[in-house]
């Protein structure tokens, strides 16, 4: 458990931050300018605030009402950047090695062939970090950091600078690191769909304020707290793999309700986390006749959340979860759509991209 509380006041720009983040992966979720950085370094110890407490549990980093400032190689931090930062004179493996060099002597650290084993990064111990891809770098970086035995890790935007394909490859290690892994992880991030995969718990921030707070599912399903209102809402199932169709489709058990997805590489068992975003959504009253999206779903209406534009965002409650449909006000009107009335949702299975979708902990 992670507790923050700062205050700090720059010339024109006010921090006033209080939140507590429970075990897992935890978003600092804002647009440029809010704060997010100013927390990350005040945890970090490079900016003492005018007021404040930092603890990891029972370990205290800071709490200026007592005069207590750890320093910031006291903090027992693990950083993954941006950029990996890795010594480009040094192997992998001496990389690594300098950051198990860090732990303090008799602390409780992962081992060095486990930390392997969960990055996968056995092939490469003997090369230079120049002869690795941003995605190989960011995945020693990982270990870096985990070898240094951290109370928390703090990743700043650790995947803004891969392409695509890169930050496909690197979600899953992530993944691991938020479940295999017990120590708190702060996450820098502006992306929704970054955010939908990894957050155990998101923390919007808004002009040095925490304007929403609380589990993924519920947090990214509230247009007014996202950096980009409703064009990034959009709901967060989970759902378990039930099959593998020889025409290429997955089919998915979410709460009972099949939900079809173009193939994944998951066997069955697996529990995913899928997001399924608002937009892509369509809704109907009746159920759609000679339709080709695969997902019909049937759900009673929950609410309906109207924003500054044309649009309006409905929740439907549906056997798979709450789903959530970015429609028009026009057409919320013309479908009479009010809490409690029967709707169904409409989901092309090629509408849910790769990316959003991830190895499963529990959304909610
Ligand atoms: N040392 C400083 N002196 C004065 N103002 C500062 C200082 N550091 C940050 N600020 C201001 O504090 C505000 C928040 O900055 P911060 O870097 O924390 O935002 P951010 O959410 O991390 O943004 P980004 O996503 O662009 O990194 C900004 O208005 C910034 O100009």
């Amino acid at each position: 458990m992670l507790d923050i509380d700062l205050h700090h006041a720059f010339p024109g720009f006010t921090l006033d931050v209080r939140f507590t983040a429970p075990p897992g992966l935890t978003v600092l979720f804002g647009r440029s300018g809010s704060g997010k950085t100013t927390i990350i370094n005040a945890v970090a110890g490079l900016l003492t605030p005018d007021r404040g407490r930092i603890a990891a549990g029972d370990w205290v980093l800071l709490d200026t009402a007592r005069r207590l400032r750890l320093p910031p190689h006291r903090r027992r931090i693990g950083y993954i950047f941006q950029d990996s930062r890795l010594f480009p004179h040094l192997t992998v493996r001496q990389n690594l090695k300098y950051g198990a060099w860090f732990a303090p002597r008799g602390a409780p650290r992962e081992p060095f062939g486990r930390v392997i084993d969960l990055l996968g990064i056995a092939q490469l111990l003997d090369r230079r970090p120049g002869a690795l891809s941003g995605g190989e770098r960011q995945r020693v970086a990982i270990g870096r950091a985990l070898l240094s035995a951290p109370r928390l890790i703090l990743a700043d935007e650790p995947l803004a600078a891969l392409d695509e394909s890169r930050k496909a490859e690197i979600l899953p290690y992530f993944e691991r690191l938020r479940d295999e892994v017990n120590v708190p992880i702060l996450y820098v991030s502006h992306s929704a769909s970054e955010v939908a995969r990894l957050a155990t718990t998101i923390v919007a921030l808004e002009n040095g304020r925490v304007i929403g707070q609380g589990t993924v599912a519920d947090v990214l399903a509230d247009p007014a707290v996202l950096p980009t209102g409703a064009r990034e809402a959009g709901a967060i199932l989970t759902a378990t793999v039930a099959a593998h169709h020889p025409d290429g489709l997955t089919e998915l058990d979410a709460g009972g309700t099949p939900l079809f997805l173009p193939h994944v590489a998951q066997p069955p068992g697996t529990t995913l986390r899928v997001r399924i975003a608002a937009h892509e959504v369509i809704l109907s009253r009746d159920r759609p006749q000679g339709l080709s999206a695969l997902n019909i779903l049937p759900g009673v209406v929950h609410d309906i959340r109207p924003g500054d534009g044309p649009g309006t965002i409905v929740a439907l409650d549906t056997g798979a979860g709450r789903l959530l449909a970015r429609i028009t006000r026009r057409s919320a009107e013309a479908l009479a759509l009010t809490p409690g009335v029967q709707a169904h949702a409409v989901i092309k299975t090629v509408s849910v991209a790769p990316l959003d979708i991830g190895a499963g902990t529990r959304v909610n």
